[in-house]
């Protein structure tokens, strides 16, 4: 059984201009262990799409199981236990910290929330995953503004990881960070994955960022998958004209066929193109493209394509 699955699950946002269909008709699953990068450009729907994986925003349609369980039939006390379960890191931690609190109080808030240990036992825990995470041991008694950026992603981390989740959502973590940051920060994110037996969805506009760590990748268009493969077939192999396109934005001299860069900008998901959606910036877009929404088709195993064209 997977640890998490999505069957047909759209997130619509109601707007004056008409709805955002921002997550539209998208299936997916995360295996116990597995790390599974979701990319696409900003504005496709990732974010969207993970907070709906934990009702952080209410789904239009679609279910969601957790071990098999229904999340998506949920409420009270089995919704609370799940957020437990499923944790969210997000690209700015400073905009989720409380200033007015040390780290101490965010960090042993969670637990006291779902009534684990006394104030002892909380401190306690906090203090090992402050060390956990590599921030200095005095870090409980001081407030998020002391900290550079790399230090308070650890804080977001140390936070989403103090309930012991066993799925977290990392929301383009290190995208805000400085380059030489990014790299502490996600092999922070791959220690603690082992050590703690996490599985990841992990969300990027950047593939260079997920090669190296990802087990698959799910890439994203306009509110839909278009493209899912395990990272090594993605890297030599992609199949959707857009996976093409984002690659040929990483620079990599390894790679013999260089794709062209993607043309234009993202339509708008109040008015999605009809047909494929990327039909109007897709180079081998031809009538059928227009018209007809291509399925999600399989290559082998584990590989599927949604495009007329995919050969
Ligand atoms: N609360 C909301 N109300 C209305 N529209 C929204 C809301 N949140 C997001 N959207 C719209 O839904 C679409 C998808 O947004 P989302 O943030 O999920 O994309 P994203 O791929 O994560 O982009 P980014 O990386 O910029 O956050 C966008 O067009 C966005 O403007």
């Amino acid at each position: 059984m997977p640890l998490l699955s999505v069957d047909r699950l759209s997130t619509h946002y109601p707007a004056a201009e008409g709805t955002v269909r921002a997550v539209d008709d998208v299936s997916l699953e995360i295996g116990e262990g597995e790390t599974v990068a979701l990319v696409g450009e900003s504005g496709c729907g990732k974010s969207t799409l993970g907070k709906s994986l934990m009702r952080l925003v209410a789904p239009s349609a679609g279910r969601v199981t957790f071990r098999g369980r229904d999340v998506s039939a949920m409420s009270g006390r089995e919704l609370q236990a799940i957020r437990r379960r499923i944790q969210m890191i997000f690209q700015d931690p400073f905009a989720s910290l409380n200033p007015r609190q040390t780290i101490r109080t965010i960090l042993t808030a969670p637990l006291a929330v779902h009534g684990i240990g006394d104030r002892r036992r909380r401190d306690a825990i906090a203090a090992a995953m402050v060390e956990h995470v590599g921030l200095p041991a005095d870090a409980l008694e001081r407030y998020p503004h002391e900290f550079s950026g790399g230090q308070r992603q650890r804080i977001g981390i140390a936070r989403a990881l103090i309930l012991q989740p066993e799925l977290v959502i990392c929301d383009e973590p290190v995208s805000a960070l400085d380059l030489s940051i990014q790299a502490q920060i996600l092999n922070l994110l791959v220690e603690m994955k082992t050590e703690l037996s996490l599985s990841y969805l992990f969300i990027s506009h950047d593939l260079s960022v997920v090669r190296y760590f990802a087990d698959r990748v799910l890439v994203m268009y306009l509110g839909r998958i278009v493209e899912s493969a395990s990272t090594s077939d993605l890297w030599v192999g992609a199949k959707h004209p857009y996976t093409q396109a984002l690659l040929a934005a990483v620079p990599d001299p390894t790679r013999r066929k260089q794709a062209a860069p993607i043309n234009g900008d993202l339509p708008s998901p109040h008015n999605p193109p009809t047909g494929c959606r990327f039909h109007t910036r897709c180079p081998l877009a031809t009538d059928i493209c227009r018209t007809e929404n291509p399925a999600l088709r399989q290559f082998g195993s584990d590989h599927a394509v949604a495009c007329h064209h995919a050969q």
